[in-house]
């Protein structure tokens, strides 16, 4: 079996869990509350700005320079046309770009972001590619199920989905998997657990990002 597939079936209670999150739902209903939405954008952004660096350990780490290329490719999608949503959204809701690259990140975001880049730097490309790929998969998958929903017609979150259910971006996360699958292949038990152990604790983190924006989950306000 395809180690994939294996990751599909033995985490599926949580990929559901995640597709089935209230601001999920709710952006699909188009009913989701716009200051969570922009809570949830500007955390994003920061979020992307350490989350692209994974791309470019994917760069370090590649053995061949098709790979190599690949993730330069990837890092590029992110810096300009993923962030570039945010920074076009930013805009709509009058936040400035200065106060979006240099917003606090919150307990959920730092730790997310802190977790996948210790994860890359301490081992071969097998753990960055485990440590990202929740995230692209997990993003064009909810893309694909939002696509015929009211979200996708919806005035403001319309290009939010088009976004993550677009060709393009399905073909870049179908290339990282076949990727994880190629590298996997012939790896011994032990170091297949060790790497689901991680792919599940990104999994979770998408959970923990989407509550944290539902909820406006931030540090305490102590003086
Ligand atoms: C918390 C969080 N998780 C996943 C994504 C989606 N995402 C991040 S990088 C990337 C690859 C192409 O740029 C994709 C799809 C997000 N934006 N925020």
């Amino acid at each position: 079996m395809k180690f994939s597939q294996r990751l599909v079936t033995e985490l599926k209670p949580i990929w559901e869990a995640n597709h089935h999150h209230p601001f999920v739902q709710e952006l699909a209903d188009g009913t989701l509350d716009i200051e969570k939405f922009k809570f949830y954008m500007v955390q994003d952004y920061v979020y992307l700005i350490d989350y692209a660096k994974l791309f470019a350990l994917g760069a370090i780490k590649a053995t061949d320079l098709a790979v190599e290329g690949k993730f330069a490719e990837l890092l590029s999608e992110t810096l300009n046309t993923e962030m570039g949503l945010h920074r076009a959204y930013a805009k709509e809701f009058g936040i400035e770009e200065a106060e979006l690259e240099n917003a606090n990140p919150t307990p959920v975001t730092l730790s997310y972001t802190n977790y996948m880049l210790s994860v890359g730097q301490s081992g071969g490309l097998d753990k960055v590619l485990v440590a990202l790929l929740p995230c692209m998969w997990s993003y064009n998958q909810i893309g694909h199920l939002l696509k015929d929903t009211p979200g996708a017609k919806h005035p403001l979150y319309s290009n939010w989905v088009a976004m993550y259910s677009d060709d393009e971006y399905t073909s870049l996360t179908n290339w990282t998997i076949d990727l994880l699958d190629e590298i996997t292949a012939g790896k011994s038990e032990a170091e297949l657990k060790e790497l689901t152990e991680i792919f599940k604790n990104t999994t979770r983190y998408e959970y923990l990002f989407w509550d944290m924006a539902y909820n406006h989950q931030d540090w305490p306000k102590i003086k």
